[in-house]
């Protein structure tokens, strides 16, 4: 029988990816997959490295506010559009399943008006602007937290929570170690500032390194182009711009984390049980989306959060000396945390369509 033809689409960084990478592992024995997703975006290198048919479209930026970019981006999207439309009539995808960003927003249109289903996954708990537009064009939503229900149609929206990638589960801590080179005395400390990277953690970290390399064996995923040359020499520091493959193991070998409050990256976190010190993207940079995510993960007794306003060098080290004594009971509540079935729900309603 002939595999069934599915279209992911979603992207501008990789929290809008990685989920889809999950999926697309689970099923690519039985469907014959494709992506869509912008000219440049992170998306195109993270999809061609797992040798998915890759498409790129014209997208624009979409904004909540009013200016000349955003009336040049519409002209974007009318021809993302008229792209995505052209390829889906060429594809003919039983379904397309969209994880958010604003590349995703001209597919599902264009798939809408093809009348090919759309299933779409929000993260955060509150949802972006591309899914909020999407919504009413999906055939099934899904999402990570239980909070977001309220935001979408209830005869539409189940809570799956976070799809993840199988590696990450699988890696293994003797070869993260082996990797960074770092024994097994004095406990590892990972910081991973979001895909695109974090300055002001990035500056905070590198500010407080003498501290932090005295406790901790550092593994710093600072972000595209912000490698520094003058710390290479540093030791017990390590600096990658952004892993891949290694992930897994560094991951495993971690004992301890920093990081944005990016929900996939927190639900991996939360899934590996390594307990997190939250530094969330503020107010004057996004909709407000890590700040929430952080709080539902506090509540729960997972983590840590210190607000982007109040981060700085001594406060980067009191905050990560206080998850590292209570790290014990975040583990515990970890534990007791739902099992997560995302991926094998979200696979199941997949193969169902
Ligand atoms: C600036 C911005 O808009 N951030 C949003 C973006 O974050 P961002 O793209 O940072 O998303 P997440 O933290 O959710 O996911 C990052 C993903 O990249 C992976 N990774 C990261 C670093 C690395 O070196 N290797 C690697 O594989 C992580 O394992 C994770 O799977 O999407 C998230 C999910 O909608 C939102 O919560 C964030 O608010």
């Amino acid at each position: 029988m002939p595999k069934r033809t599915i279209v992911f689409t979603g992207g501008g960084s990789a929290g809008h990816v990685t989920p889809n990478i999950a999926i697309i592992k689970e099923i690519k024995e039985d469907w014959e997959i494709f992506y869509i997703g912008s000219k440049k975006g992170i998306e195109k290198e993270l999809i061609q490295k797992i040798n998915i048919p890759y498409f790129g479209i014209n997208s624009g930026k979409l904004r909540r506010y009013i200016d000349f970019e955003n009336v040049v981006d519409i002209f974007r999207v009318i021809r993302g559009c008229i792209e995505a439309r052209s390829l889906l009539r060429k594809l003919k995808p039983k379904l397309v399943f969209s994880k958010g960003g604003f590349v995703s927003v001209p597919v599902i249109l264009a798939a809408k008006s093809l009348k090919i289903p759309v299933f779409i996954h929000e993260s955060d708990i509150t949802p972006g602007l591309a899914n909020k537009i999407s919504q009413r064009f999906a055939t099934k939503i899904f999402s990570s937290f239980e909070e977001t229900k309220k935001f979408f149609p209830e005869n539409k929206t189940t809570v799956v929570g976070s799809p993840i990638r199988k590696e990450i589960l699988n890696g293994s801590a003797a070869n993260g170690k082996k990797l960074l080179r770092y024994d097994d005395k004095s406990p590892i400390l990972t910081i991973m500032g979001g895909s695109l990277g974090a300055q002001k953690i990035n500056e905070a970290v590198r500010n407080s390194l003498k501290q932090l390399t005295t406790k901790y064996q550092v593994v710093h995923l600072c972000g595209k182009n912000n490698l520094d040359n003058k710390l290479v020499k540093i030791p017990r520091y390590k600096q990658y711009e952004y892993v891949h493959d290694e992930l897994a193991d560094i991951l495993n070998a971690t004992d301890i984390v920093i990081t944005r409050g990016g929900s996939n990256a927190i639900f991996e976190f939360l899934a590996l049980k390594i307990p997190m010190l939250i530094i969330p993207l503020g107010l004057d940079q996004s909709r407000g989306d890590q700040i929430l995510n952080a709080k539902a993960f506090e509540q729960k007794g997972y983590s840590l959060t210190l607000e982007e306003g109040n981060l700085n060098n001594e406060t980067l080290v009191e905050y990560i000396e206080t998850v590292f004594k209570n790290s014990e009971a975040f583990r515990r509540n970890m534990k007791k945390s739902p099992s997560g079935e995302a991926l094998k729900i979200l696979v199941k309603e997949i193969n169902n369509i």
